[in-house]
């Protein structure tokens, strides 16, 4: 397949701030890559050369292999982010057929596509009055008029409800099923485990880690057993291969890189033990193991 997205050795940099250093990335058309990475990590950077928003200082870009400073290859791209500003003179509808006027597409596909993302009915009202969700999925609708070739999607979901998210995530699947590529951002990282195939790491501008979330995760020694128990802590730090002890309420999680000889050994030694779970590790617990420090946020 072809790569929608093509960024070799790129760099950037703000005054003598390095914010991206040798990054390279591909994204082929139905594939989805997350991009994730702390605050700082060079995510926004990364997305504003990608749109062309930012002028390239070194390396390549390339959007279904033309540059993204060139209105023509922007004609490829759709871009859903959290803070879009729209005109408050405009309808919905106005909106979402401009739009796809820009892209070279006929108004008359707005119709359609409103209808998908259910928002229809918002067709008469202006931006100003729609609450978050609502100007989301006009968001949403506006990328996906254009008919791109590569989608960005930075933090989509934000302030969309549970089954608001459920509907979008249905639309990009069919979208992706299609054959376009996207590229996503989020803090959510469960829904980047559920959609991505693959994800990127950024960290200090960096890639440091490029799998599928099933690979990052299995990189991971560590499991955690969970437990009541009528152990102490130093009783619990000195069973066999334990690397963390933390409380929480009246259970206990164990971290280890050796979950059979651990249990072996508790089990032998505690009466009181019960409630017993093995979990492997989360792609959460991958990026925190990556980067050092802990990017997720609690979903709005
Ligand atoms: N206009 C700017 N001027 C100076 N420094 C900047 C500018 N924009 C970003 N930076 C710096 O470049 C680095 C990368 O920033 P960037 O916004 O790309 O990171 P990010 O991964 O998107 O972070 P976040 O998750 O917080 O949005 C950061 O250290 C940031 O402070």
């Amino acid at each position: 397949m072809t790569d929608v997205l093509e960024i070799d050795g790129v760099g950037h940099r703000y005054g003598a701030h390095v914010a991206l250093d040798g990054v390279d990335l591909a994204v082929r058309a139905g594939e989805c890559v997350a991009l994730l990475g702390p605050n700082g990590a060079g995510k926004t950077t990364l997305i504003g050369l990608t749109t062309g928003l930012l002028a390239r200082q070194r390396g390549r870009v390339a959007v279904c292999g033309g540059d993204p400073r060139r209105a023509a290859t922007r004609r490829s791209l759709g871009v859903v982010q959290q803070t879009m500003g729209f005109p408050s003179t405009e309808t919905v509808g106005e909106l979402v057929r401009g739009a796809a006027v820009r892209a070279g597409r006929p108004a008359g596909a707005a119709a359609p596509v409103l209808a998908e993302i259910g928002i229809a009915d918002l067709a008469p009202r202006r931006a100003p009055k729609l609450s978050g969700g609502q100007r989301q999925r006009v968001g949403l609708a506006m990328a996906l008029v254009g008919d791109p070739a590569l989608l960005l999607l930075d933090e989509p979901t934000v302030g969309l409800d549970v089954s608001a998210r459920r509907a979008f995530w249905k639309i990009l699947a069919g979208r992706r099923d299609a054959g376009v590529g996207m590229v996503l951002t989020t803090h959510i990282v469960e829904e980047a485990a559920a959609f991505a195939d693959r994800v990127v790491v950024l960290h200090r501008g960096r890639v440091v880690a490029a799998d599928t979330p099933d690979g990052l995760t299995s990189r991971l020694p560590d499991r955690t057993v969970t437990a009541r128990t009528s152990l102490d802590d130093p009783a619990l730090r000195a069973l066999p291969g334990v690397r963390t002890v933390r409380r929480d309420g009246d259970r206990v999680h164990v971290g280890t890189a050796a979950p059979e000889d651990l249990l072996r050994e508790w089990l032998a030694l505690d009466r009181g033990l019960s409630d017993l779970r093995v979990d492997g590790a989360g792609l959460e617990q991958a990026l925190v193991a990556l980067t050092g420090e802990d990017l997720a946020e609690v979903p709005a």
